[in-house]
């Protein structure tokens, strides 16, 4: 395979997407050897054949909401598990092959996330340009070297990987963005509980009836459990029909996350574990009193002491 070693580390490429900016952040030994692949999903087929070890793909933006062929790779495909996060503040760049000047750009490409966080930046400065949507910012930068557009919005890594010279740099219509990107494996052994962890499932309703997604609510809520996103995703398999992605604040192994995991499966028809795994950001997680380990343990045992004929 192109680069990378067989049984180690893909990611969104190619050299020099904001997927590699993260990796390097999140494991620089893994950065260093990684395979850099051409879509999200050609990075989880490698990862489900066994090709790879784990995957770093981007999952979700501060401005753009989710980053859907990633979450419905997890939501639709064999399943994988989420193991670690990486939050970026990312910073985009408009970038020409040397000579270009902004008067000549016709055609940019970017990824369509990129293209969302600068779409005022592009109607004010270039409104004549067309923006087409390439698979990765990287991969549209790599495209204007090759002469098929006339700039790329891309991370400043990607000048530089790909020897284009940066015309307007911190071009994002709303500054500060950070993207959200998710390390994800084979199904395995749950990473250790850190006290600051995600847990993220799928959840399919068992049927529509006015409170469905109430019960569904209420699992978590009942039992002290803090949810942090709820994302409604089409099934794929008739109109109207969703799933819903969920990411609460605690670990399978705590008594009230197993707790609500529990009663989430009893009152839908199919739940995906998704994974627990340590937060990019954000203090430990505070456990109301009557949630805790210790209030379960109680519980349980005063239960285990009754008697009944
Ligand atoms: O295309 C890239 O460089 C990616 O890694 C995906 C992406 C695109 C725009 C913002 C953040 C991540």
């Amino acid at each position: 395979m192109q680069g990378g070693l067989p049984g180690g580390m893909g990611y969104l490429g190619p050299a020099g997407t904001f997927t590699e900016e993260a990796l390097r952040r999140l494991d620089p030994e893994a950065a260093a050897t990684a395979w850099a692949a051409p879509t999200v999903q050609a990075t989880l087929e490698a990862l489900r054949a066994g090709t790879l070890s784990a995957a770093l793909v981007p999952f979700e933006s501060s401005v753009e909401g989710s980053v859907s062929a990633t979450l419905d790779e997890l939501i639709r495909g064999e399943p994988l598990v989420i193991t670690g996060e990486v939050h970026v503040e990312v910073q985009f760049a408009l970038m020409v092959r040397p000579g270009t000047s902004l008067a000549d750009v016709r055609r940019i490409a970017t990824h369509p996330m990129a293209q969302a966080q600068t779409r005022d930046w592009v109607a004010r400065e270039l409104p004549a340009a067309e923006v087409i949507p390439e698979s990765s910012t990287a991969r549209a930068a790599v495209l204007v070297a090759a002469e098929v557009y006339d700039a790329a919005i891309a991370a400043p890594l990607a000048a530089e990987r790909h020897e284009l010279e940066i015309l307007v740099d911190g071009i994002a219509d709303r500054p500060g963005a950070v993207t959200r990107f998710i390390r994800l494996a084979r199904p395995g052994p749950v990473p250790a509980p850190t006290g600051t962890d995600l847990t993220t499932v799928v959840a399919y309703l068992r049927h529509n009836h006015a409170g469905a997604l109430l019960d569904l609510l209420n699992q978590f809520a009942m039992r002290g459990v803090d949810l942090v996103r709820l994302e409604s995703r089409p099934t794929g398999e008739a109109l109207g029909q969703y799933c819903f992605a969920i990411e609460a604040l605690g670990h399978l192994s705590e008594p009230r996350m197993a707790d609500a995991l529990t009663g989430l499966r009893r009152v839908c028809a199919d739940v995906r574990f998704l994974g627990s795994y340590p937060r990019a950001h954000g203090s430990p997680t505070r456990v109301p009193e009557v949630a805790s380990a210790r209030a379960y343990q109680d519980a349980q045992g005063w239960v285990e002491g009754l008697s009944w004929s």
